[in-house]
């Protein structure tokens, strides 16, 4: 009989690789593989588990031909390319709550170096002198703390701080009131009010394209003279050479960093200063937080080849084979629908209801809320919402959810309605390779199968409108692929459903608004 075979492509705890091993597969443990080297060796694997040293590129992913899962002992997958692995059908999942504790702590521990100056007075005493007066530090006590990333670690940080009995405030435009009361975090919209505020700033945020580059020049200067800075979340976040200007000039008291733009990194211009305190990627290294990442990521990957749920998938939710019959296939759906809401709400419902209609009314409905919830909150998180973690993924966004089942689908063999703070959106699916057809937005019936680009019009209904809208786009070079008109006659509007091709952008959505006198329009990137 063949086993099937895992590569562990990073250090990961001995107590992970047995699991593995306990579990039957032929483990290999191969480190520092450069991407030519992982290319050419990952045919055979049906699983590799990394942590950050080894990116699994699209080219690893591309010439992996029995890949099934990717494992992340941690819980960054910004080294993995998750669009590449999706499009295979590869599963990428991490072990997020693995190391949180031990990455919270190092910011505590980096907050009261840089505090208290430790590093540059250990070096002082390792130097064999004695000086007492030179290293003034600071407490933290009674002091303003600043997280931006209320998630998992910026919640354990603020719990610690809290301790230290600093002022807590925050900004994270996902995190609910009832969360941030429960952390006792005063919550601000704009990043700018944050900053005038705080004697400590501490960043616990993914890597998007929003927190890359977050803090730059104008954010440094509208911080108070002698803030302290930790990021030990990714690196980048802060602007290196604008935060070694804003060092060099005196401004900042000192800054504690784990985490680089460039891994291993073993210069920067913030190795010039003292009073930086810089951790080669610490954040996670800890025994306990080791032994928890690799035993957890080792049951996952066994979960994932052995069919069944991977509770942390980040792009793909398995699901037994009974519920994935009925249900599965509208995951995409409700994932496409979840994120239509969120790009015409643009914030986090407070509401949130899924109705499974026609011969899906009796299934378990907490896959379609899973995808839904998923969909709505695609842009924002690094996890993804299964429906293991739906409640508390909603309870901890403050979205009340319920569902419904409908035993009649009107024309249709099944649907799904997914309403958000009142805006409804309806699919289907069909064809043998059942994707999804949106039946109706906003209460008007439509019958179009989305495309990744569309624009979306309300309007009083009136002759020539739609012409109006082709001539405007056509003159900007955008092209009509497909379109659908739902009316409201009662009301005496209508709204267009238009798939489009070409380059949209703002300054085009606002020349569409004011030119043309329209209730609503949306541009969806789905
Ligand atoms: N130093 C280390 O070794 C180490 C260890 C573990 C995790 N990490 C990193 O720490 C970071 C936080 O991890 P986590 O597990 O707490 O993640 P998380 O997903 O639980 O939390 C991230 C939070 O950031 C918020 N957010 C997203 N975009 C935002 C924006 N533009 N402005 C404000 N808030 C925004 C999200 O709403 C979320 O609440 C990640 O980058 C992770 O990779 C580092
Ligand atoms: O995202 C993470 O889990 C941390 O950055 C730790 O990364 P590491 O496993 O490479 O130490």
């Amino acid at each position: 009989m063949t086993h099937k075979k895992v590569l562990v492509a990073d250090r990961i705890a001995k107590e992970g690789i047995d699991v593995l091993r306990d579990k039957g597969y032929d483990v290999d443990v191969k480190l520092d593989l450069t991407e030519d080297e992982l290319a050419a060796q990952i045919a055979p694997y049906d699983a590799i588990v990394v942590r950050s040293a080894t990116p699994v590129t699209r080219r690893v992913i591309e010439a992996a031909e029995n890949l099934k899962i990717i494992g992340r002992a941690g819980v960054g997958v910004d080294t993995i390319d998750l669009d590449a692995a999706t499009e295979r059908g590869v599963i990428v999942c991490n072990a997020p709550t693995s190391n949180i504790m031990s990455a919270a702590e190092h910011t505590m521990a980096l907050m009261l170096a840089c505090a208290r100056q430790l590093p540059q007075a250990n070096a002082s005493m390792h130097e064999g002198k004695w000086e007492r007066s030179k290293f003034l530090g600071k407490e933290l006590y009674e002091k303003t703390l600043a997280i931006f990333g209320l998630g998992r670690i910026g919640g354990l940080v603020a719990e610690r701080a809290r301790a230290f009995g600093m002022k807590i405030i925050g900004h994270d435009p996902y995190c609910s009131p009832e969360r941030a009361d429960q952390l006792g975090v005063e919550l601000f919209e704009r990043v700018e009010d944050v900053l005038a505020r705080a004697d400590f700033i501490t960043v616990h945020l993914p890597k998007t394209p929003e927190t890359i580059g977050m803090f730059g020049p104008e954010e440094f200067a509208a911080m108070k003279d002698g803030v302290v800075l930790i990021n030990a979340a990714r690196g980048g976040i802060y602007n290196v050479k604008s935060l070694s200007d804003f060092v060099a000039a005196g401004k900042i008291f000192a800054a504690g960093i784990d985490m680089f733009e460039e891994e291993p990194c073993t210069g920067s211009p913030l190795h010039e200063f003292d009073n930086v305190l810089l951790t080669p990627h610490l954040g996670a290294s800890t025994h306990e937080a080791q032994v928890r990442a690799g035993v957890q990521i080792a049951e996952y990957v066994s979960s994932g080849l052995e069919g069944s749920i991977v509770p942390t998938a980040l792009n793909m939710t398995l699901v037994p084979p009974e519920m994935m019959d009925a249900v599965g296939p509208y995951v995409p759906a409700c994932q496409m629908m979840g994120r239509i809401l969120a790009q015409i709400l643009g914030c986090i419902p407070k509401t949130l209801r899924v109705e499974a209609a026609g011969t899906i009314a009796n299934a378990d409905a907490s896959i379609l809320v899973a995808g839904a919830l998923d969909g709505i909150l695609a842009y924002r998180r690094a996890g993804s919402v299964t429906p293991v973690n739906v409640e508390s993924v909603a309870v901890r966004h403050g979205i009340k959810v319920d569902t419904a089942s409908i035993a009649d689908a009107d024309e249709y063999a099944s649907a799904v309605k997914v309403v958000a703070d009142g805006v409804e959106v309806g699919a289907t699916l069909f064809g043998s390779m059942q994707r999804p057809r949106i039946m109706s937005l906003l209460d008007y019936k439509i019958d179009i199968a989305p495309a990744k680009q569309s624009l979306v019009f309300e309007y009083v209904d009136a002759p020539g409108r739609i012409g109006a809208i082709g001539t405007l786009l056509g003159n900007e070079g955008v092209n009509i692929t497909t379109m659908q008109i739902g009316t409201k006659p009662s009301e005496k509007t209508a709204l267009v459903y238009m798939n489009v091709e070409g380059s949209v952008n703002d300054q085009l959505l606002e020349k569409l608004s004011s030119t043309l006198d329209f209730k609503n329009v949306w541009s969806f990137s789905l």
